[in-house]
């Protein structure tokens, strides 16, 4: 052992720069003992000592053994997370999330919206006079914030509400998992919907890239940026009736839905979560199997179907019309109204008649507005809020997208 002592020693001082002396004559010689401590904790894995000793000296990794790796999961820097969502106001009308922006952290609550993809927030730059309550994300205060040099955007929704402005990139933190530089579409102008909703201080969309309006060329939404480093490629929805329910990425946990999934192709052309339900039934009336194309959109409130369906659902309740006055079918708050089942394949999603009882049509009338609306005039399906409360729906966006729908 001592001469490799003498060496260390040697090595030390030359280092250290100092004058290496002719000989070795004025280090003390002596002895140590080291001795090995097993790692317990250490298993030995086969394919990973292989990938590393390849790592090591700079091979490629043949296919072959980057699979087996894979399939050890050992390797995986993977992760998942969830988060509470909670609804907006007693009728439901949205459904937020804390969402963490910058450094320190500014947290605003934002609307999870399957239905867009774009992540926009009120902020310091937002005209005043449109700012009401909102919490807003100011750039200057985020040792972490960057202006994406001429990029702007506009997005315009299906209710005719807008909202505009400038592009930041800062780190995003959802459910305790951080995109380190996502876009941040700030706005400067927003129209009077998103302010007089002072409790939505912006949205995080999560529809498919082609529906962003970034120019002069589109963001990844908050998805596309974490999706990598999920356990599984997935997202899931729990949205609840009057109480907060959870958004989980990277996870499906079992424990939150009855029975078994089933899973539905996705097209996502032109953006949308676009999927065909297999039927639907009315009350205790027999099952109608038919295909009804619509997307799920966690953004948008109600559930909007074909004139005949909904036609036929109202038939069922007396005194129920469709109002010109107050744009859409109404009837009695007092009504019972029948349970409303869509076809999901070979399964079944029921929605509670009282959820279909949406709401008073202004606060205190007894004339109530109905859960299910007529889709002619927007031209899609909308499975909104009031069906997606009545499932666990899985957003799976692995490479060839689709939906999971189970009852709980
Ligand atoms: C896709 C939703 S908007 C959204 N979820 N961001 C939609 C489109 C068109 C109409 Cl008419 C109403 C709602
Ligand atoms: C998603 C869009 S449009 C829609 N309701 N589907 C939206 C507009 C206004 C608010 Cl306050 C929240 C969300």
């Amino acid at each position: 052992m001592a001469p490799l002592t003498h060496f260390l020693a040697a090595a030390t001082l030359a280092s250290l720069g100092a004058a290496m002396p002719t000989a070795l004559d004025n280090v003390k010689v002596g002895s140590t003992t080291l001795n090995q401590v097993r790692n317990t904790n250490y298993t030995f894995n086969g394919a990973v000592s292989v990938y590393k000793t390849y790592l090591k000296f700079g091979a490629a990794i043949p296919e072959h053994l980057q699979t087996a790796v894979d399939n050890t999961g050992l390797l995986s820097k993977r992760t998942s997370g969830s988060v509470a969502t909670s609804p907006i106001d007693s009728s439901d009308d949205a459904y937020s999330i804390p969402v963490s922006i910058g450094t320190p952290a500014q947290v605003l609550n934002l609307d999870l919206d399957t239905g867009s993809s774009d992540l926009w927030v009120f902020s310091s730059l937002t005209t005043a006079s449109e700012v009401n309550g909102q919490n807003i994300y100011t750039p200057s205060k985020s040792s972490t914030s960057k202006l994406v040099s001429g990029a702007t955007w506009k997005v315009k929704y299906g209710d005719e509400s807008t909202s505009s402005g400038v592009v930041y990139t800062d780190k995003v933190t959802v459910g305790g998992i951080t995109a380190s530089s996502q876009a941040v579409e700030v706005a400067k102008t927003v129209s009077a919907s998103f302010t007089s909703n002072s409790d939505i201080d912006g949205l995080i969309g999560m529809g498919f890239d082609s529906l962003n309006s970034a120019k002069p060329s589109a963001v990844p939404t908050f998805f596309d940026n974490i999706i990598g480093n999920l356990d599984s490629p997935v997202f899931t929805a729990d949205l609840k009736h009057n109480k907060a329910g959870s958004y989980d990425f990277g996870v499906i946990d079992s424990s939150k839905y009855t029975g078994s999934l089933t899973y539905v192709a996705v097209d996502t052309d032109p953006g949308y979560w676009k999927f065909t339900s297999s039927g639907y039934g009315i009350g205790s009336a027999a099952f109608k199997s038919t295909s009804v194309v619509g997307i799920a959109d966690t953004g948008t409130t109600l559930l909007y179907l074909d004139t005949a369906i909904v036609k036929a659902y109202y038939a069922t309740v007396s005194g129920a019309s469709n109002s010109a006055t107050y744009g859409g079918w109404v009837f009695k708050c007092s009504a019972t109204l029948p349970n409303f089942v869509f076809g999901v394949g070979s399964a079944k999603i029921t929605i509670p008649g009282s959820y279909i009882n949406y709401s008073p049509v202004t606060t205190g009338s007894s004339t109530c507005f109905g859960g299910l609306q007529d889709s002619t005039d927007i031209g899609i399906n909308i499975f909104g809020d009031v069906a997606l409360k009545a499932a666990f729906v899985v957003f799976d966006g692995s490479d060839t997208p689709r939906l999971g729908w189970a009852s709980k």
